[in-house]
């Protein structure tokens, strides 16, 4: 008995994306598997966040899906009601923000988030978030958990931040974790570090993950496929050591020729 390929977690078919009738993708299609990780790469402009905002349903009142379909779980997002989708956000779909701190409340507390963000999802008590957000910080080398949770948005560094927003979006287990420039904030160590614990998330929890970033050596190094957006364009996409050791199209090479090398000397 011939048994078919499970279909993906995510699948993006001939999707075109517009803002205010303009089209910033074109013709995309691109496809998830259960534990696996993407890396979305391309340049400032090329429509990297867009693509994931779509998936997540957060276009904004101007950006629309004009055309294809986006399955996440064998369902069209794109024919479910709003309150359906809403619902797929955090417990299904996590997401972490370029910028962390401006997509929360800047006038509560992160603690007071945490809870909010779980409690919509699930029955917890706050110790029982706060103990979940403990274990999380750790991994995310955060020292002083209850002074972060004590925090506004405003008081936590640029690199604080982005790990405070891995660490929530982590919070609810979901199956897709889409990211945008999850790094691009931390130094060289903490960027590695966060680099592992995602990898770990996978292993652990065979999360899939969808990375943006700009840096196709992180890429590279953390991914199974990678995507290449240039101006709205798909121009590669493959396994991970294909795409960087065999590229096909001039701009792959030109952003694999950027990356700085470490010589020895
Ligand atoms: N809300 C919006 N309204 C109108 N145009 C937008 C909006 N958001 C993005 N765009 C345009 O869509 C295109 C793609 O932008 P997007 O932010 O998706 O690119 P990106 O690859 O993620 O860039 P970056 O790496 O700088 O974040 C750009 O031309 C941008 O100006």
């Amino acid at each position: 008995m011939s048994s078919s390929p499970p279909f993906p977690l995510l699948e993006i078919r001939n999707v075109k994306i517009c803002y205010s009738g303009i089209p910033v993708i074109s013709d995309l299609n691109l496809s998830v598997r259960t534990g696996e990780i993407l890396s979305i790469v391309g340049e400032s402009g090329s429509g990297k966040s867009t693509l994931i905002n779509a998936v997540m349903g957060l276009l904004g009142s101007e950006g629309h899906v004009t055309k294809g379909e986006i399955f996440f779980k064998e369902t069209n997002l794109l024919s479910m009601t709003p309150e359906a989708r809403r619902r797929t956000r955090g417990p299904e779909m996590g997401m972490v923000f370029q910028n962390h701190a401006s997509s929360l409340c800047p006038i509560r507390t992160i603690g007071a988030q945490y809870y909010e963000a779980v409690k919509a999802h699930r029955k917890i008590s706050r110790d029982e978030v706060e103990g979940l957000a403990a274990a999380l910080f750790e991994r995310m080398n955060l020292k002083n958990v209850s002074r972060i949770l004590a925090s506004y948005p405003f008081e936590l560094s640029g690199g604080m931040s982005q790990r405070v927003g891995i660490a929530m979006a982590m919070l609810l287990e979901p199956a897709l974790l889409l990211t945008d420039e999850p790094t691009s904030a931390l130094d060289v160590i903490v960027k590695a570090m966060v680099s592992n614990e995602l990898k770990k998330l996978r292993k652990e929890k065979g999360t899939s993950i969808v990375m943006v970033t700009h840096d196709i050596g992180l890429a590279a190094i953390l991914s199974d496929n990678i995507a290449v957006l240039n101006q709205g364009r798909l121009v590669e996409y493959g396994a991970t050591s294909s795409v960087i050791i065999d590229p096909q199209d001039d701009y792959t090479r030109e952003l694999i020729r950027a990356v700085p090398r470490i010589v020895k000397r």
